[in-house]
């Protein structure tokens, strides 16, 4: 992995360390349990790395606990942990990923990368304690109305939600006004022309 994510501007040698074994342990395991499309092995910095790493600049400063729901190959949740032991220390990650050996590259890539301050839950988000979490991110989990129930459990009040959406967010955001109300950000995705990041705020059942 380059030094710099550009989207983030530089990050250390050692964080750029720990994201290159991570994606060392994702081809590794990759072909036993399918955590990313193969065809996307090629461009693994952009398309997943940086994809995720974006994120993490609409986190707000004094945010203190992350989950990340649906994890699968740690996108973006695990690359925010790593991010975060660097630039936000005091920011605890939660990963929530119901397959289990999903969970247990999760747990493995952890313990061999040294980023303690990542919690991984290996259960069903409907099921999970709630978290109340200050920022909530999903990448290719759900429709937005579906994320907006999963947010209304495991959001704290005053809470953000990140989530990437591709070229028909639009029509996603029309569906979910049907049943609430929020305050939404769109920020063009920095890795696909066609995409955006929707940072939602002050998320209520209409
Ligand atoms: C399409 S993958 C996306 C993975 C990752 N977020 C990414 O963008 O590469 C969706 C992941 O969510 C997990 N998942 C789906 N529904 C879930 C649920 N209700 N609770 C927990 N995990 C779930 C699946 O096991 C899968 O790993």
């Amino acid at each position: 992995m380059s030094g710099s994510l550009q989207v983030l501007g530089d990050v250390s040698r050692e964080t750029s360390e720990r994201l290159s074994a991570y994606a060392a342990l994702l081809r590794k395991w990759n072909p036993a349990i399918n955590l990313v499309a193969r065809s996307t092995l090629d461009d693994l910095e952009t398309r997943h790395f940086k994809d995720s790493a974006q994120l993490f600049g609409l986190c707000p400063t004094d945010a203190r606990h992350w989950v990340d729901l649906g994890s699968g190959g740690g996108f973006p949740g695990l690359v925010i942990a790593i991010l975060a032991r660097e630039l936000a220390p005091d920011l605890h990650v939660t990963l929530i990923e119901s397959d289990q050996r999903k969970a247990a590259f999760l747990r493995t890539v952890c313990r061999d990368l040294g980023v303690a301050a990542t919690n991984v839950i290996d259960s069903r988000i409907e099921s999970a304690k709630p978290q109340g979490a200050d920022v909530l991110s999903a990448r290719a989990l759900a429709p937005l109305p579906r994320l907006l129930d999963y947010a209304d459990r495991h959001l704290a009040p005053g809470g953000v939600a990140l989530f990437p959406k591709g070229a028909r967010f639009a029509e996603e955001l029309d569906a979910a006004l049907a049943s609430w109300r929020f305050d939404v950000q769109n920020h063009p995705s920095k890795t696909d022309p066609q995409a955006v990041v929707l940072k939602l705020g002050g998320i209520a059942r209409v």
